[in-house]
């Protein structure tokens, strides 16, 4: 018998039985840390997002962002990018199993899933009745980022959210799913495939587990198709060439570090991921 575990041989008289802590399935105990993971790298927390009144930006506000330069606001935006990516990058540190990959498969999971968990995450500060994204501390709609010059990418990325922000997921179910987004033993250069799966198969058992006890099996069926993140996360790539391209001599220095290895890798670096 594993310690904690009570035994349940009838020899065990009920003060025994009583004292041990109770009992949960490693699924469940593996859903539990994923979400104390996500609550701890999360923001705005869950509790600010419920008691916070979510203000629209005045007219003037937005026609301000709107008039911003080009380059103002795509490095304004790149830094939030960086900040959400640097949280995520914390998530998946406390993941179970994942420091014990090697840093080269740590790297490759966090280079191709890492801004799918940002687009994961936006649904939380998403408000569907406006159809707008909490942003620098109030509700922006997809024209304020007019002057970021890819109208289609921003049009996918409020599609995205308002189609995830309509499943109405718990902190929970965001939380499984953006293990599941980082824990993909699918994704292309990775050494340990087999030990990348494992930990991948543990999570979707804690997942079905933890939607069969909430009653919430349905949501598989109606969660947007893997290929739909994919698809954003590359027209977000073309959108980031498209911008180097107008400004020659690679991306301003005043765009983070993280962002540029991320998404504006040096070629001189090797491909991406097996640096
Ligand atoms: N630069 C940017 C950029 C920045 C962001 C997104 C997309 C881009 C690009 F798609 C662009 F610009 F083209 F639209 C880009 F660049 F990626 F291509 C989507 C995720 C957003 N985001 C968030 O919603 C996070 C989610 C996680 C949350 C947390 O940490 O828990 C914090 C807030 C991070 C940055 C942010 S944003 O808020 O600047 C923003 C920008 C445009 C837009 F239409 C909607 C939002």
């Amino acid at each position: 018998e594993t310690a904690g575990r009570v035994s349940l041989s009838p020899l065990c008289p009920l003060s025994v039985l009583l004292s041990h802590r109770v009992t949960r399935v490693p699924s469940e105990l593996l859903s539990q840390s994923v979400l104390l993971s996500h609550r701890a790298t999360c923001h705005p927390r869950a509790e600010e997002l419920q008691g916070q009144r979510w203000v629209p930006f005045s007219r003037e506000e937005i026609s301000a962002f709107q008039s911003q330069p080009m380059a103002e606001m795509w490095q304004r935006c790149a830094r939030r990018v960086t900040e959400a990516i640097e949280r995520v990058v914390e998530f998946a540190k406390r993941l179970r199993g994942f420091l014990q990959l090697s840093q080269h498969d740590q790297i490759v999971l966090l280079k191709a899933g890492a801004m799918e968990v940002v687009l994961v995450r936006m649904c939380r500060a998403f408000d569907a009745a406006t159809r707008s994204v909490l942003f620098e501390g109030k509700l922006a709609g997809p024209e304020l980022f007019r002057s970021l010059g890819c109208p289609e990418l921003v049009a996918s990325i409020f599609d995205f959210a308002q189609s995830l922000s309509a499943l109405r997921c718990s902190e929970s179910e965001l939380a499984m799913l953006s293990a599941l987004v980082l824990l993909n033993a699918g994704r292309p250069c990775l050494q340990d495939r087999p030990r990348v799966a494992r930990l991948q198969g543990h999570l979707d058992v804690a997942f079905r587990l933890l939607l069969r006890r909430t009653r919430r099996e349905g949501l598989l069926a109606r969660l947007p198709a893997p290929g739909r993140l994919r698809a954003l996360c590359s027209q977000h790539l073309e959108q980031v060439q498209a911008f180097r391209r107008l400004h020659p001599g690679g991306l301003p220095a005043a765009f983070p570090p993280l962002y540029r290895e991320l998404f504006a890798p040096d070629p001189a670096d090797g491909p991406a991921g097996t640096r």
